[in-house]
């Protein structure tokens, strides 16, 4: 028996594709909206139903607050960077968080003296992730996951409020497609799956 056998869903999950920044305007999802597009992102394997995730919001000017803060702990961070470099990078960083109207950390933020393997914890955030752009989707909304300095750096952790065992498994930016992406290239199957046999 199937539980929920959806052919419009199936086609959902066949046209998601990433919209890069530059194509996400507003309007963000509504707060209900966004709320229904959290809660379908945790739903997803979890061993030890340990939750290792979690996330940071950031919508109307708290965007343009963290990137001058990013700005600043990159000058900083990068001082052995030639000078124009330096500018332009720490520019973009003010900027970095306000390309889409809604932006959303997904923080791998795995239980310390768990039994539960790191990697199986850090999988979980992946899928969190996943779930969150295809949530995305659904709703109506484009959706990128990226990452970059603002997603590694310990200095832009900081800012952030993370503690030293969290880790930053991506940033989703969310807002509404000015156009619908052309779809990339896709791996083809037959180069990914084989199937095994035993040995005779
Ligand atoms: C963990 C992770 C980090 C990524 N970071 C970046 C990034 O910083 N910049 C970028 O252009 N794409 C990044 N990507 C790729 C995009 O999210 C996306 O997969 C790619 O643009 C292809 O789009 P698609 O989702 O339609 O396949 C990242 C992907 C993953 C899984």
């Amino acid at each position: 028996m199937s539980l929920f056998p959806n052919e419009a869903a199936l086609r959902l999950l066949e046209t998601r594709r990433s919209v890069p920044t530059s194509q996400l305007a507003e309007p963000a999802p509504s707060d209900a909206e966004l709320a229904r597009i959290l809660t379908i992102a945790t739903r997803v394997p979890d061993h030890g139903a340990l939750s290792p995730w979690r996330f940071i919001v950031f919508s109307g000017d708290a965007r343009h607050q963290v990137g001058q803060r990013l700005s600043a702990v990159y000058r900083l961070e990068k001082q052995d960077m030639s000078p124009e470099r330096l500018e332009k990078f720490a520019d973009i960083m003010t900027r970095v968080f306000t390309y889409a109207p809604l932006v959303i950390l997904i923080v791998s933020s795995p239980a310390p003296d768990a039994k539960i393997a790191l990697l199986e914890q850090e999988l979980s955030a992946g899928a969190v992730a996943m779930n969150l752009l295809n949530a995305s989707h659904a709703s109506g909304y484009g959706a990128i996951l990226l990452t970059g300095w603002a997603a590694e750096s310990r200095s832009a952790a900081a800012i952030y409020g993370l503690a030293p065992h969290e880790h930053i498994a991506g940033i989703v930016h969310i807002g509404t497609a000015t156009d619908i992406p052309a779809d990339r290239a896709r791996p083809k199957l037959a180069d990914l799956v084989t199937h095994w046999t035993a040995p005779e």
